[in-house]
């Protein structure tokens, strides 16, 4: 199908966030999407109408038409993605930040052709709940050595983001699919873009501290709802809002994400009001999107890779080291680092390979391993003790 005198976009990953929010914001900028997924079911279920519905979770379930969509299989249709890649105008990543090694390539390739082309240049964006996944994009590229960052910044800018947006699967209406909540943000960082006035997506926040504003999202935000996961998970829960209507571990994640908070307040500056505005606007308020009708997401989605969330940087270690760096207390946060610990969903990959890990190393061995903490230290002997309690 051709679209004639759109914008073209190219997303990779159509799953909850490729369809339901990036691919959702691009539609209302008036783009011609075609997503890249590894997934046969996906791709032919896009291209069987060519467009697809969205539920909206605060409208009662009103179904909302993307349509000007295609779809192509990064296993099938490599050449055709690549072909892509030399003309259109924006491209973005949702394919979770492990799968951005199978994109570096095809997209690496892209970018070359189309600089031999002579084309001008692209914005690239990585949307996952990653930090700085477009730089980790960018360095994959160059790993692969198609091309080098001399080339890459020749024919692309590539800003960091950060998403935010409550996009579950299920069913809705009778029907399978993805519903979105009305409230959202994507945050795209101002400094990359080569033109710092443009804004390439209406409706996108365009930032000049972007690493504050991502850390200040997954450690508050992702913080909330992983912890709430893997304490309910070892209370027996299967749903997230099973576990978020538990007051009894709502008080223990409520004090976790406020040692966050008070992290972040020290090393971003963020004064104390912006904050407890924040904490209001994306968790309190958004504790109403959980207890709608309809919704019910699995624990097994949130507690997802749990060793890529108990790594350093992430929504549970991340905060909890900079708590420390300013001797602030992180208890709360160390107590549900310990319940990731325990995760041992047999479905998760990762939750398998954590578990072989800890029965084969031990449980010290393990907690240096994925979250850096030096074994004998005040931090590590926390996690240890609670996850010995527990
Ligand atoms: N679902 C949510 O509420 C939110 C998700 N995110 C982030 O967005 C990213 C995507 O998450 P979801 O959409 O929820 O995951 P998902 O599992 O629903 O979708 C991921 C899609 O990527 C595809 N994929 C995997 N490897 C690929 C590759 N190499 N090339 C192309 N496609 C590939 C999969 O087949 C799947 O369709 C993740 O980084 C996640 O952390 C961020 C904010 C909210
Ligand atoms: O996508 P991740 O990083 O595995 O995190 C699990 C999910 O839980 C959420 O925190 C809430 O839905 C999403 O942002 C995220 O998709």
């Amino acid at each position: 199908m051709v679209f004639l005198d759109m914008k073209k976009a190219l997303i990779f990953g159509a799953g909850k966030i490729g369809q339901g929010f990036i691919g959702d914001l691009l539609h209302d900028n008036g783009y011609e999407i075609t997503f890249a997924d590894v997934s046969d079911k996906v791709v032919e279920e896009i291209d069987k109408n060519n467009s697809y519905n969205l539920f909206l979770t605060n409208h009662n379930y009103e179904e909302k038409i993307i349509d000007n969509v295609s779809a192509l299989s990064l296993i099938k249709n490599q050449e055709e993605i690549i072909e892509l890649v030399t003309e259109v105008d924006i491209i973005t990543t949702s394919v979770l930040k492990a799968n951005l090694t199978g994109v570096a390539p095809v997209l690496a390739k892209g970018l070359k052709k189309r600089l031999e082309k002579g084309r001008n240049k692209v914005i690239v964006m990585a949307c996952e709940n990653a930090i700085l996944a477009t730089d980790t994009l960018v360095n994959l590229m160059i790993d692969t050595r198609i091309v080098t960052m001399n080339e890459l910044d020749k024919i692309g800018t590539y800003p960091n983001t950060g998403v935010d947006r409550f996009v579950f699967g299920g069913v809705y209406n009778g029907k399978e699919g993805t519903a979105v909540s009305d409230s959202h943000e994507l945050a795209i960082e101002r400094q990359k873009l080569d033109d710092l006035d443009s804004e390439p997506i209406k409706g996108a926040k365009y930032v000049d501290n972007l690493e504050a504003v991502l850390k200040r999202k997954i450690y508050l935000v992702n913080c909330w709802l992983a912890i709430t996961s893997y304490i309910g998970y070892v209370h027996g829960y299967k749903m997230v809002n099973d576990a978020l209507r538990d007051q009894d571990i709502q008080t223990i994640v409520k004090k976790a994400v406020h040692e966050s908070a008070a992290g972040l307040e020290k090393k971003f500056n963020f004064s104390h009001e912006e904050m407890s505005d924040y904490i209001n606007e994306m968790i309190i308020k958004r504790y109403d999107d959980y207890n709608q009708t309809g919704i019910e997401d699995p624990i097994a989605r949130v507690a997802r890779q749990p060793i890529r969330k108990l790594s350093s940087d992430d929504r549970i270690m991340g905060p909890a080291y900079i708590a420390s760096e300013y001797n602030l207390p992180n208890n709360y946060l160390l107590y549900g680092a310990a319940h990731a610990f325990k995760y041992d969903n047999a479905d998760d990959e990762e939750a398998v390979k954590m578990q072989n890990y800890i029965q084969k190393n031990g449980i010290e061995n393990t907690i240096e391993n994925i979250s850096g903490l030096e074994i004998g230290s005040d931090m590590f002997n926390i996690v240890l003790e609670c996850y010995n309690n527990i």
